[in-house]
Parts: C-alpha cells; structure tokens; sequence
C-alpha cells in the first residue's frame, strides 16, 4: 500500500508577498516529511496553506484528489487552550465532524486509545489548562490523530517536548503513519530528527523548495551550509542514527544570511 502527495507549482501569498514559490515535489508515503528550513522559509505557510487555511496557486493531491476536511489533520505551530475543557474533553472534540454532536462509546474509546499512544491517559480528567507546555502540546497531536487523518499536517510538533517526549511523539506518528497508509507533513528545526524519522525532507530557504528526498540525499554538509549559513558536520551514532553537529555561522563568505 502507499499513498502519494504531489504538490505542482504550489504557491502561497501573503499581504501581496509571495511567501512560498512554485514548489513541485512527489512525495510517496505512508510516512513522515520534515519540512526544515530557517526561520523564515516559509515552513508554515505552506502547513497552512495545505490545510486550506490560506489561499494557493498551483495544486496539492492525495492520491490524485484535492485532499477533503476529512482526509485532513492540521496542528498550527500556535495552538490555544479551550477554557475549563478536560484533556480528554479536549481529544474528543478531534472527533466532531457535524455541528450536531452527540458522543458515542466509539468516540470515547479512540480518545482514550490516542492519549495511551502518546502515554497521556494518566491526565484524561486533567484540566488542559492547566498543564504544562510540553503535556499540552501532546494533547493537540492526540486531539488531531483521533481524527484519524490521512493527511497530518504539523507544525512544529516536537518544540515544547523533552528528548524523552520527542521519541514517543515521533516513534508513534511513524506507526500510526504505517498502520493508516497516511502521510505527515511536519516542520521540524532539528535536523537530527528529521534525519532520524523522516522517511522525506523538504528543505526550503526563502520560500522556495532546495532540496527533496531522503534525508541522506537532503541533508548534506552542502546543503545545511548553503541553507542555514552554517558549518556543520554529520556523525554516525553506534546506532546507525546519523547525527547532525552545528559547528558555527560561516562569516564573510556571502552565506551568513539565511533565509
Ligand atoms: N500574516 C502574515 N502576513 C504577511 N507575511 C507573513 C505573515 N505570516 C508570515 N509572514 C511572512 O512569511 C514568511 C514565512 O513565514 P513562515 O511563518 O511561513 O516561516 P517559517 O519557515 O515557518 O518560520 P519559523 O521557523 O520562524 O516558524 C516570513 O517572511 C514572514 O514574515
């Protein structure tokens, strides 16, 4: 089984700018795409755009369709708290699909199964609110895998985690991503992350796609130096895992700036 997504002159504007320019890529999944790229690029604008949430040019397809709302799961980089909702309160709104809304045992049963995925279901009767970053944070991935999505579409997901957190997220979003035949599209700023779990890397600088593929083909000495402005050097752990070293900016060579 795989499931494809196929982006062809993808473009996004933004107050008269063009922020994200005419990205082409086939990108054949199930499994998990980094987007990475200096503050800047244009990582979120195209997560937003892909969800329907700003205007584009230029197509996106899942399995050769326009993906639907149902097919779709968006989590923004800046998610706000529903006031006095419980954690598991706050999962199962994931699951609402009509105005109408009466829960059912099926609706309980997934909200519960996707808090024990990302080890949340000690919190259920918490109030959301009243967690921490990082536990909140992990809340809204679980309200967004209960949607059962074939399109996860994430925005910084790992940023409030700890090391420990990260493995979960990630280890679980590729099983999910396999068990579903679906896809994740994530920003990511940590390199050996998505060197570690990305199945794809789209590396973007200035709204403009540099590189896709795998991430031993993306995520290069050439690359990171060209895109981030930095020296860096890339390590292979005992594991096998490869580990991206920032060494420092590179200074006077015309490559200091970014995005
Ligand atoms: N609402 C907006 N109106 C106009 N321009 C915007 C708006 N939001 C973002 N931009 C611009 O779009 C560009 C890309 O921003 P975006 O947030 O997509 O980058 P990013 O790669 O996600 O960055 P970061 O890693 O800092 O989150 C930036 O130049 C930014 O100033």
């Amino acid at each position: 089984m795989s499931v494809v997504l196929r982006l062809a002159g993808f473009s996004v504007a933004r107050a008269a700018h063009r922020i994200v320019r005419d990205l082409d890529a086939r990108i054949e999944g199930p499994g998990l795409v980094a987007v990475c790229g200096p503050n800047g690029a244009g990582k979120s604008t195209l997560l937003a755009a892909l969800a329907g949430h700003l205007p584009h040019r230029g197509s996106a397809l899942l399995d050769g369709r326009a993906p639907e709302s149902g097919d779709l799961a968006y989590l923004p980089q800046a998610t706000r708290v529903g006031a006095g909702l419980t954690v598991l309160e706050t999962v199962l709104l994931g699951r609402i699909d009509h105005l109408r809304w009466t829960v059912r045992p099926g609706d309980i049963r997934a909200a519960v199964e996707a808090l024990q995925v990302l080890h949340l279901a000690h919190l259920a009767e918490r109030r959301l609110d009243r967690l921490s970053g990082g536990q909140q944070q992990l809340v809204f991935v679980a309200q967004r895998l209960v949607r059962r999505p074939r399109l996860l579409l994430l925005d910084e997901p790992t940023s409030a985690l700890d090391l420990n957190r990260q493995m979960i997220l990630l280890e679980e979003l590729q099983a999910y991503l396999l068990a579903r035949n679906a896809i994740a599209v994530v920003a990511l700023h940590d390199l050996s992350l998505a060197a570690r779990f990305a199945a794809t890397v789209l590396l973007m600088k200035a709204g403009r796609l540099v590189s896709c593929g795998s991430p031993a083909g993306v995520l290069t000495r050439e690359t990171i130096e060209v895109v981030y402005g930095i020296r860096a050097e890339l390590l292979t752990a005992s594991s096998g895992q490869t580990v991206v070293v920032p060494l420092g900016p590179i200074r006077g060579t015309g490559r200091e700036a970014p995005a």
